[in-house]
This record gives structure tokens, C-alpha cells and sequence, in this order.
């Protein structure tokens, strides 16, 4: 037998069905996929409800991935490429080293786990409970966020705790809104699958998830290393004003010169304010439209 690229089929956590890149070797196909102009690749595995990374890969004998157990599979490999392109046709970002490294993700990590994560080398993704999350890879929002955190990591560093850690997590909700364009909600397709028009976050409305919107309402805490997952209830609604105001193409932009040139792994609310004006400056020029927009986003939420 030979090896060859190849395209399948799947069904995603949600029932819709996707084409996939995915490659054959020895009678049998893999979520494997070489397409990118990446030195790496795009590779999803299992960990088969256990805990050891990564995992083995996910297979099929016919290239239609179709079956219940593969809808997380399905999701994981297919917003992967979603991000990946994302990041190189936006900004010519070649994966999140930007030298093309190889993308892993791993599906049915451990039992009924309600979350998703980025491990320092890969994406890892739970099944959820099916009372508070379905498959967390079932949403481009979630793929796009933890992916960020890899951007991030290679780029400003961020480190996660305190302001500099709420950024941190704002970034990648920001970034998944970037790519997500449908609204300004993360989570919404995996969160509380029993209930509806409800999310994990919304960066429009903050409060409406018991999230500070404005630097009044910052919660000093230890937990969620000094309430990571809160606080950037705040920025989060710095960066909806900035898209409210200058739009998603021109944020984003600012955003991503802000990310790779100008903030740093200390950078608190304040600084990154100021990188937000340095790139819009940079970028549209200070006095201009976009430049304004941005200092109003960030004074609105009480941020100077
Ligand atoms: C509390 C809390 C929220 C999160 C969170 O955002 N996880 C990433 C996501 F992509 F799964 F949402 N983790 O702990
Ligand atoms: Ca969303
Ligand atoms: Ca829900
Ligand atoms: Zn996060």
C-alpha cells in the first residue's frame, strides 16, 4: 500500500457535516493534515477518556468520520485548520511559533471534563458532562481561544496571574471574536447544551456572566490565579468598544501589533492601553479615527 493527502468527510459535535484534511497510510485514514504551508502539520488524536498525553491517533477505515465517538475528533482537527488560516492570511503568521509548528490536539481528555486548555505544547479538549459543557472542541471560539494562548505564550508572554493575566485570557477571547465573527459570545455552542441562548462569557455584556466591566469592579482574589477568568471581563469590554467603534479589520490589526510588538509578560490594563495607542498610532496615525476609538474603548472601562 502507499501513502497519500487525501479529503474526508465528518460530523461535528453539532451534527453538521465537514470536509476534512486527512491523509492514508497502510489501509487506513488519519486526521492528519499536510495542506498547510507549514513545516508541521495539523495532527488530532485521542486520549480515549484517560489522561496520558497525546494520545494515540484518530483513525478511520473509510475517511467518513461519521461516528458518535468522533464528532469531538471531527471539530478538533477541523477549527484547528480554521485557526491556522486565521492566523496566516490575516497576519501571515505561520502557526503559533510562526515557523509552522505542528498543531496537536488531543480529544476525550479524561472523564466528563468540562474544560479545554493549551498545555504549553498542545491543544487538549474535554467531553464535557452534557450538563455543563458538550465537547469543548465543538466550537471555533474555543479552538480560537486556546490557540491564542499559544500565540501569546511565543509573542507578549503574558504571565497568568493578576492584570496581566486577565489580559492574557481577554486576548484569546478577543482573538476568537476576530475569527468568529457571529456575535460577541464565548462558548455559546458548547455551553449548557440543555439550555439555550446562554454562554461562558459575553464581551458585549460582561456583567451578564458575573464579569466586571469597568476597572471599578476589578475583584481582588487569589483564586483562578488572582481571577483570571473574571477580570478579563474588562478588557474584554474594552476590545467590544474598540471593534464598536473602529471595526473588527482595523482592531485586529491593532491588536496583533499590540500583541507581537508592544506588550510584555508584566504588562498590566494601563500598559496595555498604551499598546493599543502605539499600534493604532502606528498604524492609522495618532488624532486618527481608529486612534480615538481606541482611547475611548479603554477610558469607558475605566482604563488611562
Ligand atoms: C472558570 C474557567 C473558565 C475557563 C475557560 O475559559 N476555559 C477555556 C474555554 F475555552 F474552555 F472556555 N476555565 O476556567
Ligand atoms: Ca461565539
Ligand atoms: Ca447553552
Ligand atoms: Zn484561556
Amino acid at each position: 500500500s502507499y501513502n497519500a493527502v487525501t479529503e474526508g468527510t465528518g460530523v461535528g459535535v453539532l451534527g453538521d457535516t465537514k470536509k476534512l484534511n486527512t491523509y492514508y497510510s497502510s489501509g487506513t485514514y488519519y486526521l492528519y493534515d499536510t495542506t498547510k504551508a507549514m513545516t508541521g502539520v495539523i495532527e488530532t488524536r485521542t486520549a480515549k477518556n484517560l489522561s496520558s498525553l497525546p494520545g494515540s491517533y484518530s483513525v478511520d477505515p473509510d475517511d467518513n468520520f461519521n461516528a458518535t465517538n468522533q464528532r469531538a475528533d471531527v471539530d478538533a482537527h477541523y477549527y484547528a485548520g480554521v485557526v491556522y488560516d486565521y492566523y496566516k492570511n490575516t497576519f501571515n503568521r505561520n502557526s503559533f511559533d510562526n515557523k509552522g509548528a505542528t498543531i496537536t490536539s488531543t480529544v476525550h481528555y479524561g472523564r466528563n471534563y468540562n474544560n479545554a486548555f493549551w498545555n504549553g505544547s498542545q491543544m487538549v479538549y474535554g467531553d464535557g458532562d452534557g450538563t455543563t459543557f458538550t465537547s469543548l472542541s465543538g466550537s471555533l471560539d474555543v479552538v480560537g481561544h486556546e490557540i491564542t494562548h499559544a500565540v501569546t505564550e511565543r509573542t507578549a508572554g503574558l504571565e497568568y496571574q493578576g492584570q496581566s493575566g486577565a489580559l492574557n485570557e481577554s486576548i484569546s477571547d478577543t482573538f476568537a471574536m476576530f475569527m468568529d465573527q457571529k456575535n460577541f459570545l464565548i462558548g455559546e455552542d458548547v455551553y449548557t447544551p440543555k439550555i439555550a441562548g446562554d454562554a461562558l462569557r459575553s464581551l458585549s455584556n460582561p456583567t451578564q456572566y458575573g464579569q466586571p466591566e469597568n476597572m471599578s469592579g476589578y475583584v481582588n482574589t487569589t483564586s483562578d490565579n488572582g481571577g483570571v477568568h473574571t477580570n478579563s471581563g474588562i478588557p474584554n469590554k474594552a476590545a467590544y468598544n474598540t471593534i464598536q467603534s473602529i471595526g473588527y479589520d482595523a482592531a485586529q490589526k491593532i491588536y496583533y501589533r499590540a500583541l507581537t510588538v508592544y506588550l510584555s509578560p508584566k504588562s498590566n490594563f494601563s500598559a496595555a492601553r498604551a499598546a493599543m495607542l502605539a499600534s493604532a498610532a502606528d498604524l492609522y496615525g495618532t488624532g486618527s479615527t481608529q486612534y480615538n476609538g481606541v482611547a475611548s474603548a479603554w477610558t469607558k472601562v475605566g482604563v488611562n
